[in-house]
């Protein structure tokens, strides 16, 4: 069993029946399969004052299988923080995968950078500083870019997870796969709005337009996840 889990991964997003059951799946199926350099990550992340943006490895953990299931190579990460996503899809594609890796702000990616080159899966990364939204533009309008990913996995900015459905839908694959993370903002999409901590309302509210959005697209199939803090898998039908 892990030392402090609670410490180390965070508490859970409030999703499951109770924290035990949540700390029972991470110590029985999750942390005895992560792989060493992403505990790393992990750990050297729990120390900053932002550490719940990381991804939930229980989320991560489904991430990896589905790579694997379409066999990734070609991938785009929207929101890296300091890797933890971004360092498990490295470690899962291939050799000569590649990964567009995009984020408004270096300086947590550079917390994360020593173990992702210590995993030497550095050269499969191209890390972007910027808003997310030109640089998916941009690709667009590169040639060879259209219908070339197999995989893309969105944790930002919420008010713009349309917007990068809207790009990811021509940059995907057909039977490509986008992932996006807090689909279920914390369990509050289901709360009456009364009972919703003021802070957490708009979240709140762009997650569930975004939700039915998404539930109504027919360019995807979707599965609506309550791993980590909610995730939505699309995979593109046409
Ligand atoms: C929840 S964190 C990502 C966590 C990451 N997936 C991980 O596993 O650690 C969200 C990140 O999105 C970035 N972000 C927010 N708005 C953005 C935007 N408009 N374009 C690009 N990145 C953005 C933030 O700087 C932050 O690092």
């Amino acid at each position: 069993m892990e030392q402090n889990t609670k410490m180390v991964s965070g508490p859970s997003k409030g999703l499951l029946q109770s924290e035990d059951l949540y700390q029972y799946i991470q110590e029985t199926s999750v942390f005895p399969r992560e792989p060493e350099f992403l505990k790393e990550l992990r750990h050297v992340t729990a120390s900053h004052p932002r550490a719940m943006m990381a991804t939930s490895p229980d989320a991560g953990q489904m991430m990896v299988m589905l790579l694997n299931l379409v066999n990734a190579k070609k991938t785009i990460e929207v929101g890296v923080f300091t890797g933890y996503s971004l360092l498990l899809t490295a470690l899962t594609i291939p050799e000569d995968g590649k990964i567009i890796a995009i984020d408004v702000n270096r300086e947590p990616f550079e917390i994360g950078l020593p173990v992702i080159k210590k995993a030497g899966v550095a050269d499969k990364i191209d890390f972007i500083e910027s808003e997310a939204l030109p640089v998916l533009d941009q690709l667009l309008q590169n040639h060879g870019n259209e219908g070339s990913f197999d995989f893309a996995f969105v944790d930002a900015d919420k008010v713009n997870y349309w917007n990068y459905h809207e790009r990811l839908m021509k940059l995907l694959k057909v039977g490509g796969v986008a992932v996006y993370d807090n689909t279920l903002w914390g369990g509050s999409v289901a709360m009456p709005e009364a009972l919703v901590p003021e802070s957490m309302k708009p979240g709140r509210q762009l997650t569930i337009e975004l939700n039915k959005l998404l539930a109504a697209d027919q360019r995807v199939q979707i599965s609506h996840v309550s791993l980590g803090d909610g995730i939505t898998i699309c995979r593109r039908l046409y």
